[in-house]
Parts: C-alpha cells; structure tokens; sequence
C-alpha cells in the first residue's frame, strides 16, 4: 500500500487478491472519492469484502496497488458477525478502543478524546447503552456502537463492511446520516451494502460480479436495469458488456 500527496481518494490500480493461493479479485481498478461515500454493491460471493479488506490493509494484495491519502490509516469497521458475543467489553470501551489508533492501547483517555467519543455515542444515539456490555445488546445496537467506533477514529478513510444489514428503519437513517456527515467533513467512507435504495444514495458506487468490477462512477450510471440484470446473473450479459469488463472471458 503507498499513500498519495493528500489530494484524491483512494486509488486501486490493477488490484487482484485471494486466500491461499485462490484468486478471488481481479484486476480492479477504481478510484474512490475524497469527502464522498462510495458504496460497493455485487452478488453474495463476489468479492465485496475481500476488497474492502485489501483498502483496510488486512489483506495483501497479490498484484496491483493501493493508494490512499497521505498519512492515513483507515478504519475499518468489520461486520458484527465477526465480533464475539463473549467480549468482555462495554459500549463505552468499545468506542474508546477507537481512539487507540491515536494513543496506543490501554492508554488514558486526554480530554479529546473523551469528547470524542461522547460525540459519536451520541451521534449513533447509544449514550444511554454506555455502560452495557457489548454481548448483551441487540444486533442493531452492537452495530450502531462499532459504526461509533469507526467514527470514533477521525481517520480519513472510513470503510465499513455492511453496517446497516438487519437494521431497522431508523437505525438506517442514523447510520446513513452519520456517514454523510463524516463524508461531508472531508472522510472517504466506503461501505459494502446489500441495500440497492441505498446504494442509490451514495456519491459513487463500485458493481462487483465474480471478482470484477463490472461498472463504477455515479449510482445513477451503475445501478441500470441491464447492470444489475448482468451482475445477480438474471439474464445473458450483452456482447458490450462482456468486452469492456470482463476481457472477454
Ligand atoms: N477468509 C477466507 N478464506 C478463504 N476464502 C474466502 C475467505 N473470505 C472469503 N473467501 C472467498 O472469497 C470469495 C469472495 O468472498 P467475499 O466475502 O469477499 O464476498 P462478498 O461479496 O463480500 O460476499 P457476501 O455478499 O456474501 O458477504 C468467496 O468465494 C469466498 O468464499
């Protein structure tokens, strides 16, 4: 991974990665908005969080390279699936873990950084769940608090694997607002959604289909009838679009 003068967003170029020497990406390239939410949208299976890991930097790419803004560590806020239920942790600890990438861990909170972190409980509108145990929550409210902790972070580049699954209407809308007030604040937030309505919403989208990138740029111009037809595989891809994407496998 390299970093950029600070200007842009993130940039990929020619990405491909897997596990254990099974490629699963391939040959993505895509530039992603500064100050903007991208959202990244395919079939169950394509690639979408193997990509949003090779971004984190939790998965190396084989070939290829990541570009972010100069100095930023991304945080990366995992699905809640992947959190144990046995963590011994309160909401409060789980936000405040936030704000280690800045202190290191187990270190005193300064003044900031609890404001910091009083901030986004409130934001996400778990104050009140402070004191509970993460394990004891909701999946919703388990969620809210990791988003809070991504947030938390203040880092320029904000990823998030399918923070809104399951939620239900107005934790949508918090979580959604709260991501366009980071991209609004100058974060390139990307998130992996299966919510086509909110996709739609996003600054930029990337379409995913078998490790692919089968269409990028405003929502408006990936998310057609044909692009989606083409990616859940419901009808045979056209002769253009299988050219000038997949290199015609
Ligand atoms: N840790 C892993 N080890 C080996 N293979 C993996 C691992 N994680 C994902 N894969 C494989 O990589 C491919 C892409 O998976 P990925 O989770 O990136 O897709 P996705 O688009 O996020 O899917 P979903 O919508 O189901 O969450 C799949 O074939 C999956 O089986």
């Amino acid at each position: 991974m390299t970093h950029s003068d600070g200007s842009s967003g993130i940039e990929l170029d020619g990405v491909a990665a897997g596990y254990a020497g099974r490629t699963v990406l391939h040959a993505i390239t895509a530039r992603l908005p500064r100050a903007g939410v991208t959202a990244i949208v395919g079939p169950n299976g394509s690639g979408k969080s193997t990509l949003l890991s090779v971004v984190a930097g939790v998965l190396r790419a084989d070939a290829g390279s990541v570009t972010l803004p100069a100095g930023v560590r991304p945080a990366f806020v995992v699905q809640r699936s992947a959190v144990s239920d046995s963590l011994p942790i309160t909401v409060h600890e789980t936000v405040a873990m936030g704000r280690w990438a800045h202190r290191g861990p187990w270190r005193r909170l300064s003044e900031e950084d609890r404001e910091i972190v009083a901030e986004e409980l409130h934001r996400l509108e778990i104050t009140g769940l402070s004191r509970r145990r993460l394990g004891s929550l909701s999946g919703g409210q388990r969620q809210r608090a990791l988003v809070a902790q991504g947030l938390a972070q203040r880092s320029r580049v904000l990823l998030l694997d399918e923070p809104t699954t399951g939620l239900d209407i107005p934790a949508r809308r918090t979580i959604a607002a709260a991501l366009a007030d980071a991209a609004a604040a100058g974060t390139a937030v990307v998130h992996v959604t299966h919510d086509l309505a909110e996709a739609d919403r996003a600054d930029h989208c990337l379409l995913l289909r078998d490790g692919r990138l089968l269409a990028e740029g405003p929502p408006t111009a990936v998310l057609t009838q044909d692009a989606l037809d083409t990616a859940w595989g419901l009808r045979r891809p056209t002769a253009t679009v299988m050219n000038e994407t997949s290199g015609g496998r």
